[in-house]
């Protein structure tokens, strides 16, 4: 059974440019985050996490993985140990970034569609900068964005608006006219605040519910979808 439902997908031609969400979008990075939170508590001497745990709390940057991450093992003091845990997160993930982790299929072909149509393109994660940075380009998915920004870009991250705005300003395209595409009802709760339209994959993690309660325009099993949108209807 498809997901998609067409009837609210907004036409590409629609708009002058796109910013996608990184983690649970383009990239399935569970993996890199499992083996660095791993690492993180190993050097804690802390108990290990599940993955399916850990796709619950992806989404809101790494300051709040790293204390749900750090509560969920019963760790006590938590406060106390959050800038030692952050240290350790910092090297295991820079260590481990992009080893445990795939593009999602279709990710390229809509990629292609979303440039071939002319929009311009932004990534915007709430992933640290350091962060998305080299994963975009060791997935090779960095030529394709104009511009790159990060959860510690801005003085805050999504759900708020700020982010958004902020991104649109960069490509100099308005906020009706671009296209937010993510996973879960943080990038939809922001596109929503931003006036952007939006559109979820069904694929990503949000925050461990389904997507498809969330409110947004449109949904999709795959960016490569978004290459057989038709005629304009905006
Ligand atoms: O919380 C993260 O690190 C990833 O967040 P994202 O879904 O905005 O890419």
């Amino acid at each position: 059974m498809t997901s998609s439902s067409a009837s609210h997908l907004p036409s590409l031609s629609c708009f002058d440019a796109a910013i996608i969400d990184l983690d649970g979008t383009l990239v399935d990075t569970l993996g890199d985050f499992v083996a660095a939170l791993g690492g993180m508590l190993a050097d804690l001497q802390l108990p290990q996490v599940q993955a399916q745990a850990v796709s619950a709390m992806v989404g809101k940057g790494s300051e709040h993985l790293i204390r749900s991450v750090l509560a969920h093992v019963g760790a006590s003091d938590e406060a106390a140990l959050y800038e030692r845990a952050w240290q350790r997160y910092q090297h295991h993930y820079l260590r481990v970034n992009g080893q445990h982790s795939q593009v999602y299929g279709g990710v390229i072909e809509g990629l292609d569609a979303l440039r071939a149509r002319g929009l311009r393109l932004a990534c915007l994660t709430n992933k640290p900068r350091d962060f998305a940075r080299p994963l975009l380009a060791a997935k090779k998915l960095d030529s394709y964005f104009e511009q790159v920004f990060g959860g510690d870009d801005f003085a805050r991250k999504k759900p708020d608006p700020l982010p958004l705005l902020k991104t649109c300003e960069a490509l100099g395209s308005a906020s009706e006219r671009t296209l937010m595409i993510g996973d879960s009802s943080n990038d939809a709760r922001a596109a929503r605040a931003a006036g952007c339209p939006v559109v979820l994959v069904s694929y990503g993690y949000n925050h461990g519910e389904p997507v498809h309660g969330v409110d947004a325009d449109g949904f999709i099993d795959a960016l490569s979808e978004l290459a057989g949108r038709g005629e304009p209807r905006c």
